[in-house]
């Protein structure tokens, strides 16, 4: 008998949030009177689909207790110094707990924009697509290549999207492809580690309420999204 799937949310959350400028790491940045990353949690929080959250943070993190629910939600303090060993290291630890063929929905506590149909989408689009699926956004605007403060050239933008998370992998293709991959320059996502293994995600429309809360105007475009009613939105 085949066994229902199973799927895991994996949230790093070890960033200092430099480009934000802030006092505090960017993701305990309150939006709408809640910190960021609650927000992120809540969303998965939400889903039915969603088995389990797993946080991961800085060994030192001394705010996560005051965001974290004490249901549903497993503190891992094992971040490191990219995004790509924050995910390796929190794949480690789940050994015991996760099985191969678990699927682990790696997503960013700095898109505090995901629903719970955003989620679902994912899930659905990726069905058992063997190199998983992330949500992505197709370009809209006319892309340049800059050289020296000047346009160099004009990327043909047919094809190019914006890679969201949500990005979801069974868990020993992600270790493996996490593994492998060396340079935190290069493998700014999930889905690249897996590119690099010779496999093609599948690329499952996003929404710009899931934007990632990167740049100090971010906040008010996140604080925009998350006041409005959310069913609409997807
Ligand atoms: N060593 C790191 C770096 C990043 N992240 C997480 O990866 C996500 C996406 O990264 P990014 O937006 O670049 O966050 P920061 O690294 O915090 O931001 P910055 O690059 O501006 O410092 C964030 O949720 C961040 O907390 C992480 O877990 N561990
Ligand atoms: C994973 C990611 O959100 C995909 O867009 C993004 O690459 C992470 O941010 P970073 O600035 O590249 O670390």
């Amino acid at each position: 008998m085949t066994q229902a799937p199973r799927y895991f949310a994996l949230i790093p959350a070890a960033g200092v949030g430099a480009r934000m400028e802030a006092t505090s790491p960017k993701q305990y940045l309150k939006i709408g009177g809640k910190p960021m990353l609650r927000h992120t949690l809540d969303a998965f929080l939400s889903s039915e689909l969603i088995a389990h959250t797993f946080v991961v943070v800085s060994p030192d993190d001394p705010y996560i207790d005051a965001v974290a629910p004490h249901h549903g939600v497993t503190v891992l303090r094992c971040g490191g110094a990219s995004r790509m060993e924050s995910v390796r290291n929190g794949l480690a630890v789940l050994a015991s707990t996760l099985s191969r063929a678990d699927w682990v929905l790696v997503h960013d506590a700095a898109r505090p924009g995901l629903t719970a149909e955003l989620i679902e989408k994912l899930i659905t689009g990726t069905g058992d697509h063997p190199a998983g699926g992330l949500l992505a956004l197709p370009v809209v605007d006319t892309v340049k290549r800059c050289i020296d403060g000047e346009a160099a050239g004009t990327v043909p933008r047919n094809g190019l999207w914006l890679a969201q998370t949500p990005q979801m992998f069974r868990y020993e293709l992600l270790r493996e492809a996490l593994a492998a991959a060396t340079d935190p320059d290069s493998i700014t996502d999930d889905a690249s580690a897996v590119e690099a293994l010779g496999l093609s995600p599948k690329l499952v429309e996003g929404h710009p309420r899931n934007l990632k809360v990167t740049l100090p105007d971010d906040i008010r475009i996140a604080e925009m999204y998350l006041a409005v009613s959310q069913p609409e939105l997807v």
